[in-house]
């Protein structure tokens, strides 16, 4: 069925839900279950993952104290080209040629966050906290690659040694969120978004949200990981306490040939005061993504063999191509602010 509110069209879908529970003895079973998902809506919410709520709601509170801290303490770890780092208001998506009204913090495992961690005066133990995080988002992601590998006929371990996050080369991000809050009183500004529609370009991502504050929409209908169209007909994903929803990127969108859909996704800027979510919103997003030297081709090999840093370079300069045509390639280059998503 499908309905709309002022100008875009909902459909009253809902994601499916997989539970990971007993993973060893139902692994087949739980197989079936995510290639089923991936081949259609590209998204499903995931239970019985072996992360806790309390876990989670520990993760949020950290997450809370980073982004309390003054800008100008923030500004101290700022994003950087090794896509880790702070950010704020600068996020500017194709799809709409605005920055996302969001402030981000993204973490890796590796070399790449040299620099970029804040001391331990100024946050007591937020680095053990989100690594120790970080290392169970990444485990939840393994069992997750071994479904996928054995659904597309590779190796059991085929993408998990692609993302071994002990390597130099991990690039796999933690990326905490905080989307302002926004006065209820007075319209909404034209141009203001909280995250434009986009799609990620990791392997897979792990989406943590709080209960209550909702947002996040879908658009499946995406047919190559080589067409760019958005279709407008979106479906809401409200956040269920300790699910996670994950969803492909396009990264396995173009290993599995485009079996797999890497789907159109937002958080919704409040427009209706009866439905929407005005409160400030925070989420964190696990981008998995493979290691620099990763070799990524399909098992029908429809696309070029590409590393794990080709694909992203080369998704970069997709994703921005609509804002450097604005723009000008001058001077975009430094608003650039992600390479996962
Ligand atoms: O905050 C959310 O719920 C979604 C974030 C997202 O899609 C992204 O950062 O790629
Ligand atoms: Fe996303």
């Amino acid at each position: 069925m499908r309905h709309s509110t002022r100008s875009t069209q909902y459909a009253d879908r809902t994601i499916p839900k997989i539970s990971l529970h007993d993973f060893e003895n139902r692994i087949d079973e739980i197989t079936a279950q995510l290639v089923a998902a991936a081949e259609t809506d590209g998204f499903f919410g995931l239970t019985d993952h072996g992360i806790s709520l309390p876990e989670i709601e520990n993760m949020f509170k950290n997450s809370q104290s980073f982004f309390e801290l003054p800008d100008e303490v923030k500004a101290k770890v700022p994003f950087t080209s090794m896509n880790a780092g702070w950010e704020k208001n600068s996020q500017i998506r194709p799809s709409t040629g605005q920055p996302d009204r969001k402030e981000s913090y993204q973490m890796q495992f590796g070399a790449h966050m040299d620099g970029l961690w804040l001391p331990e005066e100024i946050l007591e133990e937020f680095k053990e906290i989100s690594l120790d995080f970080m290392h169970k988002a990444h485990q939840v992601s393994e069992k997750l690659m071994i479904c996928f590998a054995r659904g597309l006929g590779f190796e059991d371990d085929y993408f998990v040694r692609a993302h071994d996050v002990s390597r130099p080369e991990a690039q796999s991000v933690l990326r905490l969120l905080h989307y302002f809050e926004v006065d209820k009183s007075v319209p909404v500004p034209e141009g203001y978004y909280r995250a434009g529609a986009h799609v990620d370009w990791d392997f897979i991502t792990l989406l943590f949200q709080r209960a209550g504050q909702s947002g996040l929409e879908i658009c499946p209908g995406r047919e190559a990981a080589t067409e760019f169209g958005i279709g407008d007909v979106w479906t809401k994903v409200e956040p269920q306490p300790g699910e996670i929803v994950c969803n492909i990127g396009d990264m396995l969108m173009s290993w599995s040939d485009d079996r797999f859909k890497s789907t159109f996704h937002r958080v919704k800027t409040p427009s209706d005061p009866v439905l929407d979510y005005y409160g400030p919103r925070y989420s964190m997003a696990f981008f998995n993504q493979p290691c620099t030297d990763a070799e990524i081709q399909g098992p029908l090999k429809k696309y070029p063999m590409v590393t794990g840093k080709g694909f992203t370079d080369r998704a970069m300069n997709r994703n921005f191509a609509a804002l450097k045509a604005k723009r000008g390639l001058e001077g975009v280059k430094s608003e650039v602010t992600s390479v996962s998503s």
